[in-house]
C-alpha cells in the first residue's frame, strides 16, 4: 500500500513550497518521500523530484505547435488531458516505492477542480494503483482577510473537495504576511458564526443577493 497527498491550490498559493518543507521533513525523520510533479508548466524546484509530467509533455512544446494555437491555459489543460490519455506511462513511473509516501503536486487552474474531469479521473486511477490519498489544498490567508474572500476561499476549497472526492484537509499559507490585526481576526474565519457571516456579507453585497448569501451562508455552515 501506498499514501500520499495531493496537493492543491490556487497558482503561487505555495504548493511547491509546501513540498519542500515536507521533504526536508521526511529527510530529518528519515523516511522516503517521493516527490511526483504533475504540473506540465513547472519550472524548478530545489527538491529532487522523482516523477515529472514534463518528461512526458510540456506545456511551452504544446503552446508552440501552430497546429494546435494555444494559450497557456488551453495548453495546461491539453497536457493534463494528454496525462489521462497515458496513465500507462505514470503507472511505469511510479513503479517502486512501495510503502513509501508520496506528494502529487498539481497544477493550480481551478477549472480542473470544478468542470474538467482529468483530476478526478487521475486521483481515481491512483486509487486503483493501490495509492491512499488525501487531499491537500493550500490557500493564501489574505483569504481569511474579508468574508466576501473567505467565502470565495471556501468555495475554491470545496470544489476541489467534492471535485476529487478526497479527505482534504486545508492549510494556510503565507501566514507570516499578514499583518497583526488580520492575524488576530483569523480566529473568526477558523470557526464562523453563520449570523455572523451572513450580516457582513449582506452589508458588502447588494440586497438583491439576500437569497443567495443565505444559501451560501448555510452551506458554509
Ligand atoms: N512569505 C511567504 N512566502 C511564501 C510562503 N509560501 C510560499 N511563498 C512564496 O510564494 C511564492 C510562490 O510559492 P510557490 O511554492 O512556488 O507556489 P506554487 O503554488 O507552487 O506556485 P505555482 O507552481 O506557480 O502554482 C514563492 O516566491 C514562495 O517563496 C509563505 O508561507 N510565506
Amino acid at each position: 500500500m501506498r499514501y500520499g497527498q495531493v496537493v492543491m491550490g490556487p497558482a503561487g498559493c505555495g504548493k511547491s513550497t509546501y513540498c519542500s518543507n515536507v521533504v526536508a521533513h521526511c529527510a530529518d525523520v528519515k523516511r522516503t518521500v517521493h516527490v511526483v510533479n504533475l504540473d506540465p508548466a513547472a519550472e524548478a524546484f530545489n527538491y529532487p523530484v522523482t516523477v515529472d509530467i514534463r518528461e512526458l509533455i510540456q506545456v511551452d512544446d504544446v503552446m508552440s505547435d501552430d497546429s494546435l494555437k494555444l494559450g497557456p491555459n488551453g495548453g495546461l489543460i491539453f497536457c493534463m488531458e494528454y496525462l489521462v490519455q497515458n496513465l500507462s506511462w505514470l503507472e511505469e513511473q511510479l513503479e517502486d516505492g512501495e510503502d513509501d509516501y508520496f506528494l502529487f503536486d498539481c497544477p493550480g487552474q481551478i477549472e480542473l477542480y470544478t468542470h474538467v474531469p482529468v483530476m478526478s479521473q487521475i486521483v481515481e486511477q491512483l486509487d486503483k494503483w493501490g495509492f491512499r490519498l488525501c487531499g491537500v489544498f493550500l490557500l493564501d490567508s489574505a483569504f481569511l482577510t474579508s468574508t466576501t474572500k473567505f467565502i470565495s476561499g471556501v468555495m475554491t476549497t470545496l470544489s476541489s473537495m467534492v471535485t476529487l472526492k478526497l479527505p482534504q484537509i486545508n492549510v494556510l499559507s503565507k501566514i507570516d504576511l499578514l499583518t497583526l490585526q488580520s492575524r488576530e481576526d483569523l480566529e473568526r474565519y477558523l470557526d464562523p458564526q453563520t449570523s455572523d457571516l451572513l450580516q457582513e456579507l449582506s452589508q458588502a453585497t447588494h440586497g438583491k443577493f439576500k437569497k443567495l448569501n443565505k444559501a451560501i451562508c448555510s452551506l458554509v455552515s
